[in-house]
């Protein structure tokens, strides 16, 4: 039986004037300053829309628009496995205040790559280029 940890994670490709919002996380987190699309775990009995205004609030005081759902995409680090579910977001209200994360950047989509992402957010860049790049400019 496989008793390792596998988390569900909801994350958020926040769009903004042709930029895509991206976190940095912290030197005291898990994967310590990754770079990764803003979002957590999915609480039990909490939906992924509800997940992400949550942990956007909590961890940017945001309140953001949850549009489109991207494929999941799952993982396997060395100590767990994570699905990503990942929505284009927009901010509804709010301006950034960062709680847990080092430092944010609003890059335009061909940028993304030059970041050094957590592992499991590369096929969901891919995916996201793939479907919006182009119209996301
Ligand atoms: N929010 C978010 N988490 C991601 C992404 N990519 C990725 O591998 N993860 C992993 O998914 C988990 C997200 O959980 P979380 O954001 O609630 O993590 P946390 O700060 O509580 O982490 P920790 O308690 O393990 O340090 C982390 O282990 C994180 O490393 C991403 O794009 N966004």
């Amino acid at each position: 039986m496989n008793v390792r940890k596998h988390l569900h994670v909801t994350c958020a490709i926040i769009e903004h004037d042709g930029h895509v919002l991206a976190a940095q996380r912290s030197a005291e987190m898990s994967l310590p300053l990754k770079w990764e699309f803003p979002g957590g775990k999915i609480d039990p009995g909490e939906s992924p829309e509800e997940c992400l205004r949550r942990e956007l609030m909590e961890e940017m005081a945001i309140a953001v628009n949850v549009g489109k759902k991207l494929p999941a995409s799952t993982h396997q680090y060395p100590k767990f496995a994570v699905t990503l579910h990942p929505f284009l977001c927009s901010i509804e209200s709010g301006e950034i205040v960062l709680h847990e994360h080092a430092a944010i950047t609003w890059l335009p989509p061909e940028e993304l790559h030059t970041l050094d992402w957590a592992e499991a957010d590369l096929p969901i860049i891919e995916a996201y280029l793939e479907a919006y790049g182009a119209i996301a400019r």
